[in-house]
């Protein structure tokens, strides 16, 4: 019994051994697995805290890059709009009014927008709130009066200060204040309507659209001033027929410069109607953000900008400057059927155009000396010089007045820049009265070639022949001839051409684009023309500067009062009635006229020569072509039948050579006459000079006179075969021709070798160049008084009196011919109806 408990007991006891042991096991594994879900917890846990962090962080900075974007966004925004609103509103429509002050607008600008307050952008500076006005919308105000009174005033001081005294025209309808609201503004003779008078003034605003209508339609440009009507007004209170007109004028207004700015009054929905709401700070073109509104402006600073304005509108705008006679683009216009371009402005400061083609033709400008001729033509040309290009407009310049008013538009020592349309300038020409004639008969023969070409294309006029001939070069001709009585004074051939000339180009010149303008400042050089009616009716353009005097109608006094630097331009042959007043520019200024010139150079097409310049004062060289040069020809050479003697410069617009052809024919010599021995010695050293430029030639070289030895000596040592002789060589036979050059040969030559060389030399091409100090002296040396002068067949005179040629000449009297330095006669029987003037060239540079 005992031992079966005990064994019982031993059972269970195992049994309870085996239970804890199975327990503890269990135990053992929970714990484990407790402490790996406790680690995984734990690993979760930092896993998500490291996941915050980092999200924190990517949205932080996320966040900040949102912000610098938005940042250098908005500040880019808000450049643009600052430096949109700096082109749109400038000066006096845009400055704070602490640092305002009136601006003028440059000429052609149109208005811009006005500021009335700043519009705060975050972090970035405030940028202008701006509103439109002139030329754009009206403007309807809703809020406090005091608020929106305070805007008006400040509007119509930008729109005044930012336009030209007289340009915006104010009317004030005040039935509250009876204009005291906007009394600042009373010295700009502002228009106050009272109570009674908004249906006259509405009617009255109507009528002046239709009227600017009908302008408009007819094709003018507007050139009234802005009307702006302020109505003030604390209830809408209009009749149906004021409120009719007053939709009238919201709907048709701005097109025609008619503007409204309208506190108390509703104006009605319109394109053109901008709302500024001074209570919520908000207008139209800001849309939501809100506006810091400008304070008024000080009302000191009000009533002295109007005085003044006033006291400018009382004198009249400035003149205008040179560069305003400029055209926005250079070269822009045709001149195709004509030339038009303003010479100055009127005294309402708009330009006045004067025109040259079919009418008026050519011009007759007139005033006394220091009227200011010369600066009315610099204005003219300027005008005209940056309208019309090279291929539009040529210009042919001549001055006859001792001075060099048109050296500015040829290239000089100082500028190389010429004016590009300028074809031909002469000046110093006052002596020179032959250059005068060699333009017009240059244009003779231009006017001729297009008379041609018109008929060849059955075209009557200018316009039809360049449709006609598209790739023929036909620029309009103008040429000015400033002093022009120099021309036409005196009773010779050159006037009697210079005038036959005259007419032709005055007639005929209307229909092929040749246009004449001429200046002078002598009642006398005019009444001369006016003797002339064929001539003088062409120039139905007049233009008389002050106290002009026979250049308009007689009974037209306008020109004996207007003031200095005025003119009276009069496209109806100076008839009263047709005057129109114009202000002239100052156009002398050199470096003004230099930049513009040179801005016109550079715009130069290829190809554009330099004009040819005629300084009267300037002695021409012997040109390098009439030198001789390189190897010296042999006998064998060839030598021309006729070889030309070049004895000077030709008076003409080609500046060619005078030649004396010196062939095998009988009286083929030259006496050089005069004591100018400088100049004796020039002409006979460019013949000898260029005759041994044009083939083999020998030269015998006698000189009797001291004072010309060292002349003779420098031009054997050039001449490639010459000989000195102390006394005149025998006539010799040679197969070259041979050429004696006679230095002073009054001194003593021998009479008969002399005669035996004149006589017979020229038919065994030997010709004698001599130089004679007179007429007398040269008959002297060929036998006296009875001695015959046949073997002379061409002459050059210098400082001989015509009549003194008339043994030489075969006209009684002698040509008419008075003596002038650097200038000779030309005379060779052969070829010469009537003697030609010559400059003698400068050979050696050592006595000028
Ligand atoms: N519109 C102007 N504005 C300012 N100055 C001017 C104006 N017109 C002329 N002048 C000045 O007046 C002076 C005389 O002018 P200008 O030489 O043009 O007169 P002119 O009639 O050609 O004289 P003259 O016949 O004696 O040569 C010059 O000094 C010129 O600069």
């Amino acid at each position: 019994m005992g031992s079966h408990r005990n064994a019982l007991v031993a059972a269970v006891r195992q049994e309870l051994a085996v239970a804890r042991g199975a327990a503890r096991a269990v135990l053992a594994a929970a714990e484990t697995a407790r402490g790996e879900a406790q680690q995984r917890r734990r690993l979760v846990r930092d896993a998500y805290a490291t996941c915050l962090n980092q999200l924190a962080e990517a949205r932080d900075t996320a966040r900040r890059d949102i912000q610098r974007r938005f940042q250098y966004e908005t500040a880019k925004l808000a450049g643009n709009v600052r430096r949109l609103a700096a082109l749109s509103a400038t000066g006096a429509a845009a400055a704070p009014w602490r640092l305002w002050s009136p601006s003028e607008p440059e000429r052609g600008v149109r208005p811009g927008l006005l500021r009335i307050g700043t519009i705060a952008l975050d972090d970035a500076s405030p940028v202008p709130a701006l509103v439109p006005l002139l030329d754009a919308a009206h403007l309807d105000l809703d809020g406090p009066a005091a608020v929106t009174d305070g805007i008006i005033t400040g509007l119509l001081l930008r729109a005044l200060g930012s336009t030209r005294p007289g340009d915006v025209q104010l009317t004030v309808y005040d039935p509250e204040h009876l204009g005291g609201t906007l009394a600042a503004f009373a010295p700009l003779g502002i228009g106050f309507v009272g109570p009674g008078g908004l249906g006259a003034m509405l009617d009255e605003t109507v009528e002046h659209i239709c009227r600017m209508n009908e302008t408009v339609l007819a094709g003018s440009s507007r050139s009234e001033p802005w009307r702006v009507i302020v109505l003030l007004a604390d209830v809408d209170d209009l009749t149906p027929g004021q409120r009719a007109q007053l939709d009238r004028i919201t709907r048709t207004g701005v097109a025609c410069g008619v503007h409204l700015v309208a506190r108390g009054v509703r104006l009605t929905d319109h394109q053109t109607v901008v709302r500024i709401d001074a209570g919520s700070r908000r207008c139209d073109v800001t849309g939501d953000l809100e506006i810091s509104l400008d304070p008024p402006p000080p009302a000191d600073r009000v009533v002295a900008f109007c005085k003044a304005t006033a006291e400018r509108m009382r004198a009249g705008p400035p003149p205008a400057q040179l560069a305003d006679l400029s055209p926005a683009t250079f070269w822009a216009e045709s001149s195709a059927h004509g030339l038009i371009a303003p010479i100055g402005d009127s005294t309402d400061g708009s330009l006045i155009d004067v025109p040259l083609g079919d009418d008026p033709p050519h011009a007759l400008i007139g005033g006394p000396s220091g009227s200011g001729k010369t600066n009315l033509i610099y204005a003219w040309l300027a005008a005209l010089a940056t309208r019309y290009g090279p291929s539009e407009l040529a210009l042919y310049l001549l001055d006859f007045k001792e001075g060099v008013s048109f050296a500015r538009f040829v290239p000089g020592p100082r500028d190389p820049s010429w004016l590009p349309q300028v074809r031909l300038a002469g000046i110093n020409v006052n002596g020179d009265r032959e250059f005068g004639l060699a333009m017009l008969r240059h244009l003779g023969e231009e006017l001729r070639t297009r008379a041609q070409a018109a008929k060849r294309h059955d075209a009557s006029k200018l316009a039809e022949l360049r449709a006609e001939d598209p790739a023929g070069a036909w620029p309009r001709i103008v040429a000015v001839i400033d002093e022009f009585q120099v021309l036409l004074g005196g009773r010779d051939a050159v006037a009697d051409e210079a005038v036959t000339l005259l007419e032709d180009l005055a007639r005929r010149g209307r229909s092929q684009g040749i246009h004449l303008i001429l200046a002078s400042q002598d009642v006398s050089g005019i009444e001369a023309l006016w003797g002339r009616s064929g001539l003088v009716g062409q120039f139905t353009l007049r233009i008389a500067l002050p106290k002009a005097r026979r250049i308009l109608a007689d009974n037209n006094l306008a020109a004996a009062v207007i003031p200095r630097h005025h003119a009276v331009v009069n496209t109806e042959s100076g008839t009263a009635g047709a005057n129109l007043v114009v202000r002239l520019p100052d156009a002398g200024d050199r470096l003004v006229w230099r930049t513009l010139q040179r801005r016109l150079w550079r715009l130069r097409p290829d190809g554009c020569d330099e004009p040819r310049l005629f300084d009267g004062d300037a002695v021409p060289v012997l040109p390098a072509t009439c030198r001789p040069a390189g190897a010296i020809p042999d006998a064998s050479a060839p030598v021309g039948s006729s070889p030309g003697a070049v004895l000077g410069e030709r008076i003409d617009v080609a500046a060619r050579p005078a030649r004396l052809r010196l062939g095998r024919m009988p009286g083929r010599n030259l006496a050089v006459l005069g004591t100018r021995t400088d100049e004796a010695c020039d002409v006979l050293a460019a013949a000898a000079l260029s005759l041994a430029a044009q083939g083999p030639a020998h030269f015998s070289v006698v000189c009797l006179d001291r004072d010309a030895g060292g002349a003779a000596a420098r031009l054997i040592a050039e001449l490639p075969s010459a000989d000195w002789y102390d006394e005149l060589p025998d006539l010799a036979e040679l197969d070259i021709p041979h050429y004696v050059l006679g230095y002073a040969l009054d001194a003593g030559a021998d009479q008969g070798a002399l005669r035996r060389l004149l006589t017979d030399g020229p038919e065994q091409r030997t010709h004698v160049l001599g130089w004679w100090r007179s007429v007398s002296r040269l008959r002297d040396s060929l036998g006296g008084p009875a001695s015959r002068l046949d073997p002379i067949g061409a002459w050059v005179a210098l400082d001989v009196q015509g009549a003194d040629l008339a043994p030489l000449y075969p006209q009684p009297g002698g040509p008419a011919w008075y003596p002038r330095t650097r200038r000779a006669l030309f005379f060779d029987r052969s070829v010469h109806r009537t003697p030609e003037v010559i400059i003698p060239y400068e050979v050696n540079s050592d006595h000028t």
